[in-house]
C-alpha cells in the first residue's frame, strides 16, 4: 500500500473509529478529495490499527483519540510513517488535549462539528507537502509530472532526487536536466560555472554517468585544495625521482582517468604555468609525466567548474584565453538557491529524510514558521549551506515536528550573513530597510518594482503566486508592470 505519489494516483486511507464519527468523517472527506481515493479501510482495534498502519503505510488516517490510552501511540505511528498525513478526531477539544495531539506528530486535531469540505483541501496540500514521490528517471518525471508537477499545487511534493542526485522542480532545475542529458553524449569538454555549494560537482558527476564513459573511471581534482607545486604530478603523475619524495613513479589522475571523465575542479585556481601544460595535453592527448621526457596517448574527457566569473577572469590575465575557449565549448550554469527558491522545501524536506535514516532521528516535516524561514533565508552557501543546517538540526534535536527554535541562531534572527537577496515572499516576516541619512533615497515606484520583481523570481515568474505572497492582486502586478514600461518609455 506504499503510496506512489503523483497528484493523479489513488490515496490509500485508513481509520481508527469507536463510534462510526469518524468514519462518517472520513467518507466525507475522501469524497471530497480532488484525489482519487480507495474505499477507506476501517479498524475499531487499536493493536489492529496501529500494526496494519505501521506495515502498510497509509497516505492518509484518521485516528478518533478518544479511545486512545494515551498520545505516545501516536507519536509511533508518526514516526513509523512519516510521509504520511494523519487527522486526529475527537470528541470535544481542549487547547491542551490538541496541544499535544499535534506534538505528538499529528497533522491536525478536527472536533464536531466537523468541516469535511475544508479538511479535504487541507489534506490535499499536506499530500503535496509531507508525501516523496518515487525515484524516477527524469524523462518519466518530467513527462507524467511535467504538465502538472506538484509543486503546481502549491506544495513540497518530490523529495527524492529528481535527476542522478538533484532534488528541484523548478524551470531554472528542469533546464538544467535537460541541458546536461543533451550534452552528456558528446564528447566535447564542459565549463561547469556557478557558486559554491550549487552542485557543480554533482552536475559534472551526471555528465559522466549519462555519457559513454560512464563505466570507466571519473578522477575528480580540486585545483584548491591541492599545493600549486604539487598539482602538475596530481594531474599527470611524475617518474620516479622526479623530485624530492617521489620515492616510486606514479600515474596521474589524466592517466586514471582513460576513457573516462577528468574533472577539474575550481580550475580558477590552477597557475598559469600548469593552464599551459594542460593546453598542450588537451591539444595532443599526450600525457607526459613530471621527469618524464616521452608521453604517453590517453583519451578522455574534461568537464571543469569555477565558482568565478571566467570572462572576468580572462580579461584580467589570470586565465589563459586560448584554453578558455579549449575547455568552454558545452556551458553549464548552475543557479543559485536564493534565485529557485521553490526548490528550497524539497531539498529541505530531502536532507531531512537522508539525515534522519542516518542518525537514526524520526524528524518528518517542518512546522510552518521554519519553512517560512528557510524559504526566506539567502543561503550564500547555497544548497550545501542548507544540507548543514537540516544536519544540525537533526543530530541536536528529537521529535517529529522541526520547530523554530531548533533553527541555528543565523536563520532564526533576522541578520542576512552575505549580500544575498533577501526572501520577498515570506508572509509574516517584517522587511527591514534603514536609510542612512545623506544616502540617495529611492523613489517609491522603484522599491515597490524591485520588490515585486523579487517576488516574480523567487516564483519562477508565476505571478498569481508572487500576488499571493505579497498579499496584492494578480492584475495589481499586471498594472504595475504596464505603468513601469510606459514610465521607462518615457
Ligand atoms: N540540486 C541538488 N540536489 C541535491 N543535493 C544537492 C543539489 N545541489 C547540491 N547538492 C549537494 O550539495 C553539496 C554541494 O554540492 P557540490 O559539491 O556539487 O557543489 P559545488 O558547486 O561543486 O561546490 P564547490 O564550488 O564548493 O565545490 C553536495 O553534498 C551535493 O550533493
Amino acid at each position: 500500500m506504499e503510496a506512489i505519489h503523483g497528484a493523479d494516483r489513488t490515496i490509500n486511507v485508513a481509520v481508527l473509529d469507536f463510534d462510526g464519527a469518524a468514519t462518517g468523517l472520513c467518507r466525507a472527506v475522501t469524497d471530497a478529495m480532488k484525489r482519487p481515493c480507495a474505499e477507506p479501510v476501517a479498524f475499531d482495534d487499536r493493536r489492529r490499527f496501529f500494526a496494519a498502519c505501521g506495515d502498510t503505510r497509509p497516505d492518509v488516517f484518521f485516528v478518533d483519540v478518544s479511545g486512545l490510552d494515551s498520545e505516545e501511540q501516536l507519536g509511533r505511528l508518526a514516526s513509523q510513517c512519516p510521509h504520511s498525513v494523519m487527522i486526529a478526531v475527537g470528541k470535544e477539544g481542549s487547547l491542551t488535549r490538541m496541544l499535544t495531539v499535534l506534538e505528538a506528530g499529528a497533522h491536525d486535531f478536527v472536533t464536531p462539528p466537523f468541516d469535511p469540505q475544508g479538511l479535504a483541501g487541507r489534506i490535499d496540500m499536506l499530500l503535496c507537502r509531507t508525501v516523496p514521490a518515487p525515484a524516477q528517471r527524469p524523462a518519466d518525471a518530467r513527462s507524467a509530472a511535467g504538465s502538472e508537477p506538484a509543486e503546481a499545487n502549491g506544495g513540497i511534493g518530490n523529495t527524492q532526487p529528481e535527476f542522478e542526485g538533484f532534488v528541484g522542480t523548478s524551470d531554472r532545475m528542469r533546464a538544467i536536466y535537460d541541458q546536461i542529458e543533451r550534452i552528456a553524449p558528446s564528447h566535447a569538454p564542459v565549463f561547469i560555472t556557478g557558486e559554491s555549494g550549487t552542485g557543480k560537482e554533482l552536475c559534472a558527476r551526471a555528465v559522466h554517468n549519462l555519457s559513454s564513459r560512464s563505466a570507466k573511471p571519473f578522477i575528480a581534482i580540486n585545483c584548491a585544495a591541492i599545493p600549486a607545486e604539487l598539482m602538475e604530478s596530481e594531474i599527470f603523475g611524475h617518474v620516479r625521482g622526479a623530485f624530492t619524495g617521489a620515492n616510486d613513479a606514479r600515474a596521474g589522475a589524466a592517466e586514471l582517468a582513460d576513457g573516462g571523465t577528468l574533472f577539474l575542479d575550481e580550475i580558477g585556481e590552477m597557475s598559469l604555468a600548469l593552464q599551459s601544460k594542460l593546453l598542450r595535453f588537451i591539444q595532443t592527448g599526450d600525457v607526459q609525466r613530471v621527469g618524464e621526457t616521452r608521453g604517453r596517448t590517453v583519451n578522455v574527457r574534461i568537464v571543469c567548474a569555477t565558482n568565478r566569473d571566467p570572462h572576468k577572469e580572462v580579461s584580467e590575465g589570470r586565465f589563459r584565453e586560448d584554453l578558455f575557449y579549449r575547455l568552454h565549448v558545452l556551458p553549464v550554469h548552475l543557479p543559485p538557491l536564493r534565485e529557485r527558491r521553490r526548490d528550497i522545501l524539497t531539498l529541505a524536506t530531502n536532507f531531512l529524510r537522508l539525515a534522519c535514516e542516518e542518525e537514526k532521528r524520526t524528524f518528518a516535516r517542518f512546522e510552518p514558521a521554519v519553512e517560512e524561514r528557510l524559504v526566506a533565508y539567502p543561503w550564500p552557501g547555497n544548497v550545501r549551506q542548507l544540507e548543514n543546517a537540516i544536519r544540525q538540526i537533526v543530530v541536536l534535536n528529537d521529535g517529529v515536528t522541526v520547530r523554530l527554535g531548533m533553527l541555528p541562531g543565523y536563520l532564526v534572527t533576522d541578520g542576512i550573513p552575505n549580500e544575498g537577496l533577501r526572501a520577498p515572499s515570506s508572509r509574516n516576516s517584517v522587511e527591514r530597510h534603514f536609510i542612512h541619512p545623506g544616502a540617495p533615497i529611492e523613489p517609491l515606484w522603484a522599491q515597490e518594482r524591485r520588490i515585486i520583481e523579487q517576488a516574480l523570481d523567487a516564483f519562477d515568474g508565476n505571478i498569481s503566486q508572487a500576488a499571493a505572497a505579497l498579499e496584492i492582486s494578480p492584475s495589481t502586478i499586471y498594472r504595475k508592470k504596464q505603468s513601469w514600461s510606459e514610465r521607462l518609455a518615457s
